[in-house]
């Protein structure tokens, strides 16, 4: 069967197309903001599928895929879809569906326990846990503003600091406000994400795979050997994992 699997996240939309096996060399990315019936047919004029499966969570722009694509069978993502975990948590409504497909995935591929990084828009900390019959179970998490959130809504909010370009500092004490940024956003990011991992360690019994994927997961992963796995595919292979289970 061939697969499309769209992860429609706050800042990008990514598509690939995909076998029940494996992740197809065909990609695309529209951002999110961009999104429209004619985007949507411009990028996917040379596309052929059988099925679509949608992890979104953003609704207005799930309606708009949803409807370019009801011409064929389409698998929209959340709490009630077949998973190969099970979910521990009081609202599992609220859970977004990024954060399900990153779980799965983390799980399939590295095992549980585990804590998923998704360096996006926000970034997410999804805890697998283990229950008593050894089983995966998706416990919550963290929720924090993503890299860039963090450093355009220090610049909107502010007369003299500007937005600046994401990238490795050369020094922590800044020559300038550009670096000064720099040092604040991306050495205080790291001791933000070592934190949070310390604090979820605490509470989950057992060692845990920790797994970072999302666009800023390059650079935050640089400077954090605590984790162990850099994923970039990782919700895009959550997508497929769950689309053989419910197309
Ligand atoms: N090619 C790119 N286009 C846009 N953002 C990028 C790109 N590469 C890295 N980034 C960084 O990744 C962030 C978006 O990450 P992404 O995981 O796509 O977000 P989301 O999943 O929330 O849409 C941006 O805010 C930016 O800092
Ligand atoms: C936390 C998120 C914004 C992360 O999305 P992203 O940064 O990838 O756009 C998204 O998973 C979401 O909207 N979740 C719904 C609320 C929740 O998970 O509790
Ligand atoms: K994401």
């Amino acid at each position: 069967m061939r697969l499309l699997l769209i992860d429609n996240s706050n800042t990008r939309t990514k598509f690939t197309l995909s076998s029940a096996d494996a992740l197809g060399d065909w990609s695309a990315v529209i951002p999110t903001c961009d999104i429209s019936e004619s985007s949507l047919a411009s990028t996917l004029a040379s596309c052929d599928w059988d099925a679509s499966l949608i992890s979104s969570v953003v609704p207005a722009k799930a309606a708009v895929l949803e409807q370019f694509l009801a011409g064929k069978p389409c698998h929209s993502l959340s709490h009630r879809s077949r998973l190969p975990i099970g979910i521990d948590y009081p609202s599992p409504q609220q859970i977004g569906a990024d954060r399900l497909a990153n779980a799965a995935a983390a799980h399939v591929m590295f095992g549980s326990p585990a804590i998923v990084l998704d360096f996006g828009t926000a970034v997410t900390f999804d805890v697998l846990g283990l229950d008593d019959a050894q089983q995966p179970v998706y416990q919550g998490g963290v929720i924090a503003p993503g890299l860039a959130s963090m450093t355009e809504g220090l610049a909107r909010r502010t007369a003299l600091l500007p937005h600046i370009e994401l990238e490795e500092p050369t020094q922590a004490i800044g020559k300038s406000t550009e670096q000064a940024m720099l040092a604040g956003a991306v050495f205080g990011y790291r001791g933000l994400v070592r934190e949070i991992i310390q604090q979820i360690q605490a509470e989950l019994p057992g060692e845990a795979n920790i797994i970072a994927t999302g666009g800023d997961a390059t650079l935050i992963t640089r400077g954090l050997p605590e984790i162990h796995q850099h994923c970039p595919q990782l919700t895009l292979e959550g997508l497929r994992l769950i689309a053989n289970l419910n197309l």
